[in-house]
This record gives C-alpha cells, sequence and structure tokens, in this order.
C-alpha cells in the first residue's frame, strides 16, 4: 500500500449558515494539526464566506485544507424582515433547501475519496444529514454528526422530542428550561425533522463544548444515544488570538481599545442572523447611551443566503447619535473581529443573544454576558449562562419576547453588568471558569483526553 492509501482523511461537511461554517472550519485546523489531511465542502459562495471571515488564527493557514467548491442551482436571497413576528432567520431557508443539491457532488466525492484513502472520516453538521446520506453505501467511509449547539440545548431538545424518557442523572435546571414557541419557524422544524432521521447512520457526535462547563449534559446525552460514541471537544476557537493579521494590520475598534482601561468596555453584538427593528434600535441606542459606560455595538442586519450579493439595509441611529457618543462609544457597520474584541483586556462585559459561538467565545475568554436572546437555542442558552453557570445577566426576558427591551431596561443592565458589585462577581467567576477551560487544555486534563480518544477511534 502507498502511504495515501493506507491514510486517513477527513471530510468537513458544513451546513451554509456563518455559525455553523465557522465551527467546522475550527474544527479543520484543529484535525489538521494532528497530520490528517482536511477536505471541507459547500458550495463556492459558502466556501468563500467561511475563508474570508476566518478569525483568531491566520487565514494563511486555511491555504492547508482542501476546499470542494459545488455548484447548486442559483437559490434566492432575500433580505431579512426586521418586522417578523417570529425573529428566526426565514430568509435563509431558501439557502438552507438548496442544500438537497449537494447530496450528488458531495457522494461522488466521497466515492473518489474513498478510493483514494484507507478510510475516509466524514464529519458533518446535524443539519446535512440528508446531503450524506449515502455514506453507507461507500466502502470505507464512516460519518461523525457535529452538533453546532450547547449539549444543554441539543439534550432537551431531544428528549423533549422523544417523550421525555426515563434518565439517570439528576435533572439539572429542568424547570427553568423555556419552551421553544417562538424560536423556530414551521419551516425549519420541520427542517430538522428531517435531517435527525438520518442521525442514525452516524458513528457518533461530536460537541463543541467542555466537560468543564456542561459534562452533566454530555453525560445525558450519552445515556439518551447509548448506541454512539460522543466526544465533547471544545472549545474549536483558539484560547490565544494573534495580535495582528497576516497583513500586519489591526482593526480600528481594536487600537480604540488599546487606550481603553481594564475591564471597561461593554462589547454589543447579536451575531450573524438577528435583524432588530427600528423601534428596538433607537432604544437600544438610548439606553447604552445613558448607561454612561464605553462601549462597541456591531450594528448589523443578519446575512443574507449569499453574503457577497444583494442589497445590505442600514439600520438608523437616532440624529446626531454617533457625535454624542464621541469618546464613549463606537458603532461598528460592518464585519467586526469578534474573538480578538472579547479577548482584549479592556473589554468587561458582552451584550449578546446568545449564540453557541458567541457563548463559547465569551466563556474561553472570561467575559460576562448581558444575555439578549433572539430565536433557536438563544433562550436556552441564556439560561444556560445565567441560571446554571452564573456567567452572566438576563436583559431580554424570553417570556416578554414579543414586547421591545426598553432604555430603561438596557440602561439598568448594563450598568449591573459593568459598573456594580453583581458584575464585578460575575466578571471573577467568568476568569475563573475561563481558567478552568484553559487549563483543561493541558496534558493529560480532560480536552485531551477527549481529542486523544476521537483521533484514536478516527484512526483505527
Ligand atoms: O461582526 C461579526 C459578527 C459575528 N462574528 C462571529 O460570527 C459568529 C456568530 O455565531 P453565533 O454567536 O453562534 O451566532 P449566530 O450567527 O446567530 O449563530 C447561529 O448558529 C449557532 C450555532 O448553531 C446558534 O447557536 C445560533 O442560535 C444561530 O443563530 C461568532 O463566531 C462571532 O464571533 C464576528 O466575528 N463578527
Amino acid at each position: 500500500m502507498t502511504n495515501q492509501e493506507n491514510s486517513v482523511i477527513v471530510v468537513m461537511v458544513p451546513f451554509p449558515a456563518q455559525g455553523h461554517l465557522n465551527q467546522l472550519l475550527h474544527l479543520s485546523r484543529i484535525i489538521l494539526s494532528y497530520g490528517i489531511p482536511v477536505h471541507y465542502v459547500g458550495t463556492s459562495t459558502h466556501n468563500r464566506q467561511a475563508k474570508v471571515r476566518v478569525h483568531g488564527w491566520d487565514p494563511v493557514a486555511v491555504a492547508s485544507f482542501h476546499f470542494h467548491d459545488c455548484q447548486v442551482p442559483p437559490f434566492a436571497s432575500p433580505p431579512p424582515n426586521p418586522n417578523a413576528a417570529i425573529k428566526f432567520p426565514s430568509h435563509l431557508q431558501p439557502c438552507f433547501d438548496a442544500c438537497h443539491y449537494l447530496r450528488k457532488p458531495v457522494t461522488e466525492l466521497l466515492r473518489m475519496l474513498s478510493s483514494q484513502a484507507r478510510k475516509v472520516v466524514i464529519i458533518h453538521d446535524s443539519m446535512m444529514g440528508s446531503v450524506v446520506q449515502d455514506v453507507g453505501s461507500i466502502l470505507n467511509t464512516e460519518s461523525y454528526a457535529f452538533h453546532t449547539v450547547s449539549a444543554f440545548s441539543l439534550f432537551f431538545y431531544l428528549w423533549e422530542s422523544t417523550g421525555k424518557p426515563q434518565v439517570n442523572a439528576e435533572m439539572l435546571g429542568e424547570n427553568d428550561v423555556p419552551s421553544l414557541e417562538g424560536c423556530f419557524t414551521e419551516d425549519f422544524l420541520e427542517f430538522i425533522a428531517l435531517q435527525h432521521r438520518y442521525l442514525n447512520v452516524t458513528s457518533g457526535s461530536i460537541y463543541n463544548t467542555s466537560k468543564v462547563i456542561e459534562c452533566t449534559y454530555v453525560e445525558l446525552l450519552r445515556q439518551h444515544m447509548k448506541e454512539k460514541q460522543h466526544w465533547a471537544l471544545g472549545p474549536f476557537n483558539p484560547l490565544k488570538v494573534p495580535e495582528k493579521n497576516s497583513c500586519g494590520s489591526r482593526h480600528y475598534c481594536l487600537e480604540w481599545l488599546d487606550k481603553q482601561e481594564m475591564n471597561s468596555v461593554l462589547y454589543v453584538s447579536f451575531g450573524t442572523t438577528t435583524t432588530m427593528g427600528d423601534e428596538q434600535i433607537q432604544e437600544l441606542a438610548i439606553g447604552l447611551r445613558r448607561s454612561n459606560q464605553k462601549f462597541i455595538w456591531v450594528l448589523r442586519d443578519a446575512d443574507t443566503g449569499d453574503v457577497f450579493n444583494g442589497e445590505v439595509r442600514r439600520p438608523e441611529l437616532p440624529k446626531g447619535y454617533q457625535d454624542s457618543v464621541k469618546d464613549k462609544g463606537l458603532v461598528v457597520r460592518d464585519w467586526a473581529p469578534q474573538l480578538e474584541i472579547l479577548a482584549h483586556p479592556a473589554i468587561g462585559g458582552f451584550v449578546s443573544h446568545c449564540g453557541w459561538n458567541s457563548c463559547m467565545e465569551s466563556i474561553t475568554m472570561g467575559v460576562p454576558i448581558g444575555a439578549w436572546p433572539v430565536h433557536s437555542d438563544q433562550p436556552r442558552n441564556a439560561v444556560l449562562i445565567t441560571k446554571l453557570l452564573k456567567l452572566g445577566i438576563t436583559i431580554k426576558d424570553w417570556a416578554r419576547r414579543d414586547e421591545v427591551v426598553t432604555a430603561a431596561v438596557v440602561e439598568d443592565a448594563v450598568k449591573r453588568l459593568m459598573a456594580s458589585k453583581e458584575g464585578d462577581e460575575i466578571r471573577k467567576r467568568a476568569a475563573e471558569v475561563s481558567g478552568a477551560v484553559r487549563q483543561s487544555v493541558a496534558e493529560g486534563e480532560v480536552y485531551r483526553k477527549e481529542w486523544d480518544s476521537f483521533i484514536t477511534h478516527i484512526i483505527r
């Protein structure tokens, strides 16, 4: 056998939305560090999106992955609706539905790779089950589902959808778990159910979480799916970010942060799938100003299905706002280097929608969260962060999700988080938990053990 025929290769099949593309790209970097070649498969648009938005490590490193650009028929890429009753980004559904066309090219690629290697290991987003449904018919292949959400929210989703079977462990926090009402559109719930039907053909499940923070829920998932192997391989995001990018430059907001005192700046960002209505933007703007705290606010609409084409709405701020917060606040309208911002010592708090990437990035960087969930798994992540891990406070109460969060609520919450004894205590705890997660990455500790077990398993 040649070296190549004797080799194991990994193929990543991500779901085409930033919070998903990003996690499998981070995972690719770690797998490559074990000397295992990584192939990353998607539409040309989404591969390009993943590459241009690499964060926390040198984008030049992506040249080491094999990207496969698949062609799919053009899909509609409408703008988001800021006034929709359910805030789930339903404008992305045509893009999600277009994944259907990836089944054929992905199967062809897997057949081709399986003839060249001893084993092909497919790691696919759990939302891409239908795309990799032919894996069972291809020699030398095995597949693993990657779940992009917290073990906490995934466990409760699976547990509820299978009629709440008896579990052995104590059900920590069950009474605090909000229902899924208002979290998804019907179309997307159907989409999830369809994709989950293919989970039974996978050999195991991978999570971007750490046992340091979610041991109970990883264990509950293990009990719930006893026939599968489970690995908590997070955090995927780097723990140490480079000072400068490969061109030697830094984003202007990092330069601004350099001039601020430690823990003195609040970071406000709602990820890539949130679009706020004008009234909510006005209230948030006024509340931030009245809090009298320094802030960086990333004010963008949700991504569209194709982020490189189409009109982008520029949400309106109150008249003269930017001048009125000069020296105190920065409003960033474009892509912000979030991981680098959270890693900066001047950041002392994060107003977040609680997307799982943002939660993991904030936890690893030791930044407490003001939780403002908007849709999907976010209300449950908010409970995990505020009630179970005690790493933040609630800003938007999910029970009152249909109401605008007023400037007075924003002002009060920002002061609590940034300028109160309560905030200082949560910051101290956030630093301790971040330290424990970092410690877990050391030789012989829990993160290494999970990785050693996973790599030994896939190269066997
Ligand atoms: O200007 C920006 C905006 C975002 N980000 C990054 O984009 C990612 C956003 O991911 P996340 O925080 O998870 O939010 P969403 O984009 O909303 O993620 C979707 O996907 C996640 C994973 O499934 C879910 O947990 C969320 O609820 C879902 O909305 C993070 O890595 C951020 O660091 C930037 O770097 N700069």
